[in-house]
């Protein structure tokens, strides 16, 4: 008896068919790659032509596909499309896949699974067919090291390769691989792991393990409100960027004493917005050139950091025009750090936060401080009473106790950091002894400041005398009786 479900192909099995075709398709297309490079040295083009065409229609009409490809770096700056591909396509691996990678990121809780080297996967849009590959290739980069001698490295290059029909070449561009990129900034958002990339290139990232957030920071509820508020601002206003004609850029300048958590409200703004940080170790970066290719291989939505600015590097005041760390035109200044990163950092990327810290904001170079150049100053001090009871409540779990009264007092008596305070809050379990600890560690501080005002007053009373010892006899004379006046 005639049976419709028999006679009429399901729909699974008409997508494995095509699945078949397409990869047979990609398969003879290299296949006639490879065979065109060969014989276009032997056989002459003409009769070339013809030889493709008719082994082209033997499988279907190869000529109506069309790939494009998408490396994983454009030059030296990474190709955000490649990311946004492979986000993508790992949520979308076909059942015939048969080679997967699979990776644990350290902080991530799902495994990330990828598609292999030379695997083809497919996909549907809008009733368009596409087909993608993933290549993998090893390059030799070369070039000249520090001290000028010859330096070559393996570099692993990847790219993509997306068939389809031709005629959707405008559907594909215009509307399939946006979608692509809007999906993948989606999942990201979802399940970020953020980088940290450091050294003296970026090769390296390890993922951002830095638990410190906005609620766990001890610093001025206005100013953390002011700067949470700034940074929303900053991240929803593209087309304000746009319109203006600014690059969508923002400077912060943190400044304060050792350990009262500048590193920790880096990476709590990290977390915050989900951006990935580069740290710019200045010390280590050769000269201006070396500079420059760092910071355009800096991805979108990210922070580049530049810690202990005013002593990092031996730059010169761009004033003074002095010379830098390297003789020569490749020297590494403070001017052209700053100029490449108002001008051509800024410009080639977007969502790009650039971060200052420094413990000297008095030893700064002025034209780091010039109106505009850092959008916010914020000046990150001892710690507060309030400070304190943050500090208190992430270690201790505590939100009152009988000795928080006499620990605030001390408190404001003494200059003591944020990280000081963690230290004791962390030799115990026991909330009792360690409270005991802290008041003993305060109490000390106390003791010690005010033996250090006595000592100052000494030394002050001592030049004093001294100065009263150097001075001629009349001008003795005129003090004391202004004195008594
Ligand atoms: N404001 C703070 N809030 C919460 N914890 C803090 C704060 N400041 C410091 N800490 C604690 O102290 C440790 C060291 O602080 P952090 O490295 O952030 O200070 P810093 O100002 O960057 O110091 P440095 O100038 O020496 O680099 C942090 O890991 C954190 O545990």
């Amino acid at each position: 008896m005639f049976s419709l479900s028999s006679s009429i192909p399901s729909t699974a099995s008409v997508l494995s068919a095509y699945t078949t075709f397409a990869a047979s398709a990609v398969l003879v297309r290299t296949v006639l790659h490879e065979v065109q490079s060969m014989t276009s040295r032997l056989i002459p083009q003409q009769l070339q032509d013809k030889l493709f065409t008719k082994i082209g229609s033997l499988f279907g009409n190869l000529s109506s596909q069309m790939c494009i490809t998408i490396s994983d770096h454009n030059g030296l700056t990474p190709n955000e499309m490649f990311e946004a591909c492979e986000t993508y396509l790992r949520g979308n691996i076909s059942p015939s896949v048969h080679r997967l990678k699979v990776v644990k990121e350290p902080k991530a809780e799902k495994l990330s699974v990828n598609i292999n080297d030379g695997e083809t996967t497919f996909d549907a849009f809008e009733g368009i067919h596409l087909v993608w590959r993933l290549n993998c290739s090893e390059t030799q980069k070369t070039g000249a090291d520090y001290d000028g001698y010859f330096s070559s490295e393996r570099v692993e290059r990847r790219s993509f390769e997306l068939f389809f029909n031709k005629k959707y070449k405008d559907k594909v561009l215009g509307s399939y691989l946006p979608y692509v990129l809007e999906r993948s900034k989606a999942i990201n958002g979802e399940n970020k792991v953020i980088k940290l990339y450091s050294g003296g290139n970026w090769y390296v990232d390890v993922n951002l393990q830095h638990p410190s957030t906005f609620d766990t920071l001890a610093m001025d509820p206005e100013v953390k409100k002011e700067l949470m508020q700034d940074l929303d601002r900053f991240v929803r206003r593209r087309t304000f960027y746009k319109r203006v004609g600014k690059a969508w850029k923002r400077g912060y300048l943190l400044y304060g004493p050792p350990g009262t958590g500048k590193s920790s409200l880096v990476a709590a703004m990290a977390n915050y917005l989900k951006f990935h940080i580069y740290d710019l170790e200045l010390s280590s970066v050769r000269g201006n050139n070396d500079l420059r290719s760092l910071l355009v291989s800096t991805k979108n939505r990210s922070i580049l950091v530049v810690e202990g600015i005013d002593c990092s590097i031996e730059m010169q005041n761009r004033e003074a025009g002095q010379s830098g760390r390297r003789s020569g035109e490749n020297q590494l200044t403070l001017s052209g750090l700053l100029n490449f990163i108002d001008g051509l950092w800024s410009s080639c990327g977007d969502e790009r936060i650039v971060v200052f810290t420094t413990n000297y904001k008095e030893r700064l170079d002025p034209a780091l401080l010039r109106p505009g150049r850092m959008d916010m100053h914020i000046h990150l001090s001892y710690c507060s009473p309030g400070g304190f009871r943050i500090l208190a409540s992430n270690y201790l779990g505590l939100k009152d106790h009988d000795r928080f009264g006499e620990i605030e007092e001390l408190i404001t008596e003494v200059e003591v950091t944020a990280a000081e305070i963690a230290e004791e809050l962390m030799k115990s379990e026991e909330i009792d002894f360690v409270l005991a600890g802290l008041v003993a560690f305060l109490g000390k501080k106390k003791k010690e400041k005010a033996k250090s005002n006595i000592g100052k007053e000494d030394e002050v009373k001592g030049n004093k005398k001294e100065e009263d010892v150097k001075l001629p006899r009349r001008s003795r004379r005129k003090r004391s009786r202004k004195s008594r006046i």
